[in-house]
């Protein structure tokens, strides 16, 4: 798909911003350097300021204080009076619900503020997103995921340089929601646009984030990539808590089609076998695990039902304030990291301990491709 971007170097930071506001009795006090590629989630509990962020990104506030540039351009400088306005930032928005002309049919939705080079994308994004069959169809008799789909096929045929979603999935049913992740999935992965996803869902924000962002009562807790970020005890309640995760990425190398398994190569020494996926061999994948889904034991076990027997070094470990009968444990395996969890009284007859050698034990079913 086309770049409507120059390519900087991925360690470039496409957004930089310091800016402060007060809003009412909320004061939003943000600095934050944010990556030029992927997919960036900005995360938090309702009230942590996310959408304000969002909408002084999109330009559609403006803060009494602050910077903001995106690549070379400064869109807002308070101290020397700049501040570019929306319609002028080339930046996508797609906000929670679809906002759609009622009086177009969907093609003139997506073709309004269309920009002529998009023309020839068209076909292409109406493809990636699934919407051709509705092209014809009045807004007012699409579905809520139809309706989303349609809106953000809009926002990228305006050729944006960067693409805000505010909470895309909200008000849909489980069925529908998984389907829309799977479209905005595989169009971050596509469109060589950078994307800001806002979520207060755990679960949905590891699915699609490359880059976090944790808000806090108007601040940045913490930004980091997401993987990083998973590993940290410190943000275990933030980050989930009982379902706190792991991501580890790899090689689809076969498909065990009789029994509908598949395996995935982390690197040459350790690969995990989990349910079956239509991801083509060769491909990369990416796979959550809850920390609770993972046993240990001090030497590998014969005879068992687990089909994922990785041998790791327990490399950290912590009993959390709010949980004091388990223990978090990172183990390493080969050069990735996972989190675990057990209980203290696991921890203790086992005699565990830092730097100690044992068997992670994980069932194939308990991984969620992402
Ligand atoms: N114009 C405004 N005037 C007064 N208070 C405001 C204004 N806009 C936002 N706020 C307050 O700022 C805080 C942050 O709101 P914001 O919508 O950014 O949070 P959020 O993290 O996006 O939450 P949610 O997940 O519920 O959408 C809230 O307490 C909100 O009431």
């Amino acid at each position: 798909m086309a770049n409507v971007t120059t390519t900087p170097q991925a360690s470039d930071p496409r957004l930089k911003l310091q800016v402060e506001q007060q809003l009412g009795d909320f004061h939003l006090s943000v600095a934050l350097n944010l990556p030029a590629t992927g997919v960036s989630g900005f995360f938090g509990p309702s009230g942590s300021g996310k959408t304000s962020l969002l909408r002084l990104i999109a330009g559609l506030e403006r803060p009494k204080q602050g910077v903001i540039t995106l690549g070379e351009q400064t869109l807002l400088d308070t101290r020397q009076g700049i501040f570019v306005p929306p319609h002028r930032r080339r930046i996508g928005v797609v906000f929670q619900e679809a906002r759609l002309f009622p009086h177009y049919r969907v093609r003139g939705n997506l073709t309004y503020g269309m920009r002529k080079p998009a023309a020839q994308r068209f076909a292409e994004i109406v493809e990636l997103l699934g919407i051709e069959a509705l092209l014809e169809r009045m807004p007012g008799t699409l579905s809520g995921g139809e309706a989303r789909r349609v809106a953000i096929g809009r926002a990228l045929l305006s050729e944006p340089q960067l693409l805000l979603m505010d909470e895309p999935l909200t008000g849909l049913d489980g069925a529908r929601k998984e389907e829309l992740l799977r479209y905005i999935t595989r169009l971050t992965q596509q469109v060589d646009i950078p994307v800001i996803y806002v979520s207060h869902d755990a679960e949905e924000i590891t699915a699609i984030a490359d880059h976090l962002v944790v808000m806090k009562a108007g601040q940045v807790r913490a930004s980091d990539k997401l993987g990083a970020l998973l590993q940290r005890f410190d943000l275990t309640h933030e980050l989930g808590g009982f379902d706190a995760a792991s991501l580890l990425q790899g090689e689809v190398v076969a498909h065990e089609t009789a029994y509908g398994l598949t395996h995935l190569a982390l690197d040459d020494n350790y690969q995990l076998v989990l349910p079956g996926t239509s991801a083509p061999i060769g491909s990369h994948l990416r796979v959550r695990i809850l920390a609770r889904d993972i046993a240990l034991a001090l030497t590998p076990p014969a005879n068992t039902s687990y089909r994922n027997q990785l041998s790791a070094t327990i490399t950290d470990f912590i009993t959390l304030p709010e949980a004091p009968y388990t223990v978090e444990l990172r183990l390493s395996i080969g050069r990735f990291f996972l989190r675990a969890r057990l209980t203290r009284k696991s921890w203790d007859e086992m005699g565990l301990a830092k730097g100690m050698q044992v068997t992670a034990l994980i069932r194939s079913v308990s991984f969620t491709a992402c």
